[in-house]
């Protein structure tokens, strides 16, 4: 049975999913970017070879999830988890779209048959790694690069997008965000020295919304005294 191997791409708490535009039978469906193994070649570094010629990014594999599913008499598919290094953004050369999809997004988009049943574990991997949902925004791409080197410097991943916000015209010129698995407390100092602010980006999920990482929240909450309950309770 011949390999074919795919790249769950966790990046904040969402997994990249990508659109197929060949062959005609499978264009518009969706999958996990990855391709076949050659001979010689190990899964991993199949998988990065692929993402480096679909995404023109390098991903680290971080993991494989569980099984193989028959994608043919001759092919099976196996799903690894990744992540982006280097702060290069995807770049799709072969397909047509892609979307950073959060846990309850997973059933948005139709994927190919194979790779639904790893829908499960990779819905499980995202709501275990939920991103801060915190976007550092600035006018200036020389402030986001700035923003981005300093959180690399300190030894945080940071990626620089391009962003449209929330009721944001279609025309209007997008200003530049800087995502980050750094904390709150730095990410407030750089959008001080930078004349940004700190986006908020809602999170959905049964845990309630953004109140589900509180931690990052205490510096700039009041203190909140454990209750204890009234004396006359215990
Ligand atoms: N890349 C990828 N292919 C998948 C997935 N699920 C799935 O059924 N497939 C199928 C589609 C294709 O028939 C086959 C992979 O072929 P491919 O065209 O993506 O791989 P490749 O670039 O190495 O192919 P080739 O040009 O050497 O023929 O596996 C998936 O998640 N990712």
């Amino acid at each position: 049975m011949k390999q074919v191997v795919g790249a769950a791409i966790v990046r904040g708490g969402k997994v990249l999913a990508t659109r197929r535009t060949t062959p005609p039978e499978l264009a518009g469906r969706w999958e996990l970017p990855g391709g076949k193994v050659e001979p010689g070649e190990s899964p991993s570094d199949a998988l990065e070879r692929e993402i480096a010629e679909e995404l023109d990014c390098t991903v680290e594999v971080t993991g494989w999830l569980s099984g193989t599913t028959r994608i043919s008499d001759t092919h099976e598919l196996r799903v690894a988890t990744a992540r982006l290094r280097g702060g290069g953004e995807p770049d799709p050369t072969e397909h047509d779209q892609v979307r950073w999809l959060g846990p309850d997004e997973l059933g948005d988009v139709d994927w190919l048959e194979p790779d639904r049943p790893f829908l499960g574990e990779i819905e499980h991997v995202l709501r275990a790694t939920p991103g801060t949902g915190l976007r550092v925004i600035v006018f200036e791409e020389d402030d986001a690069e700035a923003v981005a080197a300093r959180l690399r410097a300190e030894g945080y991943d940071a990626w620089v997008v391009r962003e449209r916000l929330a009721g944001e015209d279609d025309d209007e010129d997008h200003p530049w965000a800087v995502l980050s698995d750094a904390p709150e407390m730095l990410l407030e100092l750089l959008v001080d020295e930078h004349d940004g602010w700190l986006d908020r980006e809602e999170q959905t999920g049964p845990a309630g919304g953004s109140t589900a990482r509180s931690p990052l929240e205490l510096p700039t909450q009041p203190r909140r005294i454990k209750n204890l309950g009234s004396p006359h309770d215990r």
